[in-house]
């Protein structure tokens, strides 16, 4: 039998102890929960001291942001039917057929002796589209130019050898393979920022970085040689901005309001000036990342930090559809030639 003295005692022992238990769990959580949310973040955070590297380009050029302000929507089907506009409101040419002079244009670049990249990816099954890819480049891209393919892929014995013209290279890169699609095509804005502050810097004037499930059908040329490149998708150059399938929730780096946005570009072909493509897509790695620590993919992937990018940083080039088509779409009057095309693709079965 216990005194009623003793009895408090214990009982305020007991309780004193539960409270000491209690907090030293809840600060137990509360670390593993900040340690867990941390080291989240360097798993994916690949190579930070490559990002904050000022590098060396042959001819830098200085660039300013554009602010952003509101204006009306510019609309490329705005002025006669059948004519495309040719210029920006921010004075950038849209290139078409018939807007230069492709002979011309090739006796003014033929003596810079420039050399051309071309990223492309081929990452699983998409590897099979490289063969049709590169045979079409050699046949209608950058004729005449020193061109540099580099082809990024998990598998580089499923890269066929396709006969090269003289001054043209292809590398091949070997990369990771990520398990779903949209990680592969998001990842390429990390994968070419790094590739270009390794290497491409110092290999290439200007880079233009593709979809490879698709094939060139005409000329491309240096009339897309540009500062920073983009290209209208084809299957939005005659819609109310509203309507682009911008990322539209705040919570994204990517997020687009209504009266926002020029033209709808594709995610499937920019380029430029490789100072310009390398600050371009280091941006959009950054914005990805920024969406991933919170937990977002954007709804068209890193297609929508392009076009959110694209907003803020004008391309001082813009490519018709004729630079970006999809087979499956029949040839409008307004497009006189098509120049690359998506090919028509089972993307179930490629994506499974
Ligand atoms: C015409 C156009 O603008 N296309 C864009 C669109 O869909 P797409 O349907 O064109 O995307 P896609 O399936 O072609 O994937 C984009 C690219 O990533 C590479 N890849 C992808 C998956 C894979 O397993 N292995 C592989 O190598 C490959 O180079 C491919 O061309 O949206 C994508 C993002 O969602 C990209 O922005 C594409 O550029
Ligand atoms: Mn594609």
């Amino acid at each position: 039998m216990l005194y009623p003295a003793m009895r408090g005692h214990r009982l305020a022992l007991g309780l004193g102890f539960c409270l000491l238990l209690g907090t030293a769990l809840c600060s137990l959580w509360m670390y593993f929960e900040n340690w867990l949310r941390v080291s989240y973040v360097p798993y994916y955070l690949p190579c930070p001291e490559i990002f904050n590297m000022k590098l060396q380009y042959k001819g830098q050029k200085p660039f300013q942001p554009v602010t952003q302000s509101l204006y009306p929507q510019p609309k490329l089907l705005e002025q006669r039917p059948a004519e495309l506009l040719t210029l920006t409101p921010w004075l950038a040419p849209i290139v078409s057929e018939g807007t230069f002079n492709p002979e011309l244009l090739q006796h003014i670049y033929q003596p810079l002796n420039l050399t051309i990249g071309l990223t492309v990816f081929a990452v699983g099954k998409y590897t099979r589209f490289v063969q049709h890819f590169l045979e079409s480049a050699e046949q209608f891209f950058m004729q005449g130019h020193r061109v540099h393919y580099y082809v990024f892929t998990n598998d580089p014995a499923a890269i066929p050898r396709v006969p090269l013209g003289p001054g043209r290279l292809l590398s091949i890169v070997l990369i990771q393979r990520h398990s779903r699609w949209e990680e592969i095509s998001t990842r390429r804005m990390e994968t070419i920022s790094r590739h270009i502050a390794e290497r491409a810097h110092r290999e290439v004037d200007y880079i233009f970085c593709l979809d490879v499930d698709m094939v060139f059908r005409n000329p491309w040329g240096p009339e897309t040689l540009g500062d920073l490149v983009a290209a209208i998708h084809p299957g939005y150059y005659a819609v109310p901005r509203q309507q682009f399938p911008y990322e539209r929730r705040h919570a994204s780096t990517a997020f687009v309001a209504d009266d926002e946005g020029d033209f709808y570009y594709g995610g499937a072909v920019f380029g430029g000036r490789v100072a310009r493509v390398y600050e371009f897509t280091r941006g959009c790695h950054m914005a990805i990342l920024a969406d991933k620590a919170n937990g977002i993919m954007a709804a068209w992937q890193e297609e929508s930090h392009l076009n959110r990018r694209f907003i803020s940083y004008k391309p001082s080039r813009v490519l018709s559809p004729e630079y970006l088509w999809d087979d499956r779409k029949p040839q409008p009057p307004s497009l006189k030639l098509i120049r690359f095309s998506t090919l028509d693709k089972d993307s179930s079965w490629l994506r499974s």
